[in-house]
């Protein structure tokens, strides 16, 4: 018996697009089967003002191939110089969608991020008096602090006293990897949500260094112990409209991923829907697959649910390329390790 799921069309709440011939390359692979993205602003250099978000959207639009729709969903790159005007007008244009916070150094292309987030105070205010999300990537950056316990520092140090000095500011924990970061969501019931990625569902740190290191599970934040991600996988699968889809999709070639240091970031648009049923599937939450994707997300940000839908059919083993070809080099695939049986079709 063939066995399908009919969802409302999936958004991704947390995507990288990057520009140029990678754009252009990497672009169809999530218009095929989502309807918007929330596109991250790391670029180099970085998109900071309306006006460069403006150009940036208009360029991603200029990529997308003829016969497929797509809405990209702007943010700003959140910097120590941000104009909190500036934010307000994007933000009322409807151009702007979120301001990304990242810590100066904590990811790729970071360096423009925020050191002093007392600098920051009044940007803070006016995007919590207007009801703008901010969004984190949730890691001190401070050389005592242990990779792994990255995440959970943030919270306590950083997140909860900006939540506590900023009544009001909505925020999502972006790409959370730890029951630290499913507990702090859990524990605020407005105003709070989180993406998680498709591979953090699905790898745990020993993938990366089990047998040779692994350069193509490296991200960040990195990838931590099993039962962080079996924390992941329970908050993903259980329903809770705080959580959903943001597929931190980071394109890197290959020849800066597999080197003596190797840029962070698995690209998962092409497979993210296959792997996402197949997990949902395991859990026995078939049935929760919907809200991650396609109806949590929206809800958070205040946007309609798409109208189109997608059909995932379970059958014989699903074929997606290892690698996708780009002008500036080869992308690997993320492998999840386990052949893929589930199909999408619009
Ligand atoms: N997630 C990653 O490992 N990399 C992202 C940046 C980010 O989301 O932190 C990238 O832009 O490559
Ligand atoms: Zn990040
Ligand atoms: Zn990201």
């Amino acid at each position: 018996m063939t066995q399908t799921l009919t969802i409302a069309r999936p958004d991704d709440w947390h995507l990288h697009l990057r520009d140029g011939a990678m754009l252009r390359a990497v672009l169809p692979e999530t218009a095929r089967h989502f309807a918007r993205a929330i596109i991250m602003p790391n670029l180099v250099p970085p998109v900071v003002t309306g006006a460069q978000a403006a150009a940036y959207r208009d360029r991603i639009l200029a990529a997308l191939p003829a016969g497929m729709a797509f809405e990209p969903l702007m943010t700003l790159y959140l910097t120590e110089d941000t104009d909190p005007e500036d934010v307000a007008a994007a933000a009322q244009s409807g151009l702007v969608k979120a301001v990304k916070l990242y810590p100066a150094g904590a990811t790729t292309n970071s360096a423009s991020g925020v050191r002093d987030f007392n600098r920051v105070r009044p940007v803070l205010e006016k995007m919590a008096e207007i009801g703008l999300p901010l969004c984190v990537h949730g890691e001190v950056t401070d050389n005592d602090i242990d990779i792994f316990d990255r995440e959970a520092v943030f919270i306590d140090r950083v997140l909860d006293p900006i939540r506590r000095t900023t009544p009001g500011l909505r925020v999502v924990m972006e790409h959370i990897t730890t029951r630290d970061g499913v507990d702090y969501v859990k524990a605020n019931d407005t105003d709070l949500g989180a993406t998680i990625t498709t591979h953090h569902l699905v790898i745990n740190r020993n993938h990366i260094l089990v047998g040779g290191i692994k350069p193509h599970y490296y991200c960040l934040p990195v990838a931590k112990r099993e039962e962080h991600r079996l924390a992941l996988r329970a908050a993903a699968t259980s329903g809770d409209a705080r959580f959903f889809l943001g597929t931190d999709s980071a394109p890197h070639t290959d020849a800066n991923k597999e080197t003596a240091c190797g840029c962070a970031g698995c690209f998962t648009a092409t497979n993210t829907l296959s792997i996402l049923a197949q997990v949902f599937e395991e859990e026995n939450a078939l049935d929760s697959l919907e809200g991650f994707t396609s109806r949590h997300g929206p809800a958070f940000y205040g946007l309609p649910v798409n109208e189109g839908t997608i059909t995932l059919t379970r059958g014989d083993a699903v074929n997606y390329p290892a690698k996708i070809i780009t002008g500036e080099g080869e992308v690997t695939v993320f492998d999840p390790g386990f052949a893929l049986h589930w199909s999408v079709s619009a």
